[in-house]
């Protein structure tokens, strides 16, 4: 197995230590290490069903390993979501999240919660500490639609939005949280070519504002043009990790997932990205309620 490498400054973020998840007699994730350095943008890949979105779980504290322990800048997890995010670990769902008949502004608002302190009866009598806390949150919310570039749909609906927008104010309504890491899964499901190069700029951005991100994607060329490393998953065991190069040369990774050497040759990325808006297009049409609050995990197609 390559040797793990933190790219950056050589500063652990993230330190996973051999996690596992059984489900009874399943073993969806096995002995997974995995760390995320500083600075690093992170890519976790590998077939439907190999541990992916398992894996993410772990992390958050949604599952709680079998074996293993997670350590967000050198200190235990939480077993308790919330807590995680407190922590300073924000994500993202496969299946979009969001509060459907809540505006845009108002999901940001939402994310805002775990940086707030001011309680119940702070709210109820409105106090002086509370109004100022509102405005705070309310002025750092716009900035993050800014940043976003949702701040033109602030009052909007998020069930209105389209499908590549409510993707991309998950991401804000993160950030909002005030992360140090961001868990992205599957960031450009169901997105056109023009979207899905437009959150690569956007996770660019996020990771120069010094927030770490590590990321589930079956987009390849997304992946390899945007992680500093890439970690592949396969029937719940990490199989290989190094750089882009190094993994999408690597014949067990080419045998197990890609199936053929990754192309980045433009002329070929037309056609697969045609291919892929395509079949986007198809999902959206299928779905009529993107912005449902459930989390049915489906699954994506293969490598694009
Ligand atoms: N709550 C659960 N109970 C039982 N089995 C589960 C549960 N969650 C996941 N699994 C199983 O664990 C395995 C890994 O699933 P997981 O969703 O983590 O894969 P993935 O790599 O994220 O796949 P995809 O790319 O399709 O999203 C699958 O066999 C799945 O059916």
């Amino acid at each position: 197995m390559t040797t793990p490498t933190i790219a950056k400054t050589g500063t652990a973020v993230l330190e996973a230590s051999g996690v596992t998840m059984r489900f009874g007699g399943l073993t969806a994730v096995r002995g997974v290490d995995l760390t995320v350095g500083a600075g690093e943008i992170v890519g976790l890949i590998g077939p439907n069903g190999a541990g992916k979105t398992t894996f993410f779980n772990c992390l958050t504290g949604l599952y709680v390993p079998t074996e293993g322990t997670v350590s967000y800048q050198g200190t235990r997890l939480s077993r308790k979501p919330h807590l995680v995010t407190q922590a300073g670990v924000a994500r993202t769902f496969q299946n979009i999240r969001l509060f459907a008949n809540m505006t845009v502004l108002e999901n940001v608002l939402v994310g805002r919660h775990t940086r707030t302190k001011e309680g119940l009866w702070s709210a109820l009598l409105r106090s002086p500490g509370f109004k100022k806390a509102e405005t705070t949150s309310e002025e750092r919310a716009m900035e993050l639609l800014e940043f976003t570039g949702l701040a033109h749909k602030r009052d909007h609906l998020a069930r209105n939005l389209p499908y590549g927008e409510q993707r991309k104010l998950e991401i804000a309504r993160a950030l909002a949280s005030e992360p140090g890491l961001l868990l992205l899964d599957e960031p450009t499901a169901g997105m056109n070519p023009q979207e899905t190069r437009a959150t690569e700029e956007l996770v660019f951005a996020i990771r120069d504002k010094g927030i770490a991100v590590l990321l589930i994607e079956h987009d390849m060329r997304f992946v390899f043009n945007l992680c500093d490393r890439v970690a592949v998953l396969v029937q719940g065991e990490k199989l290989v990790e190094g750089t882009s190069d190094v993994v999408q040369a690597d014949e067990r990774v080419i045998a197990a997932y890609l199936g053929e050497p990754f192309e980045g040759d433009p002329g070929e990325a037309e056609v697969s990205e045609v291919e892929a808006a395509e079949a986007h297009a198809a999902q959206a049409a299928a779905d009529p309620d993107p912005a449902s609050t459930e989390d049915s995990d489906g699954t994506e197609g293969g490598p694009q």
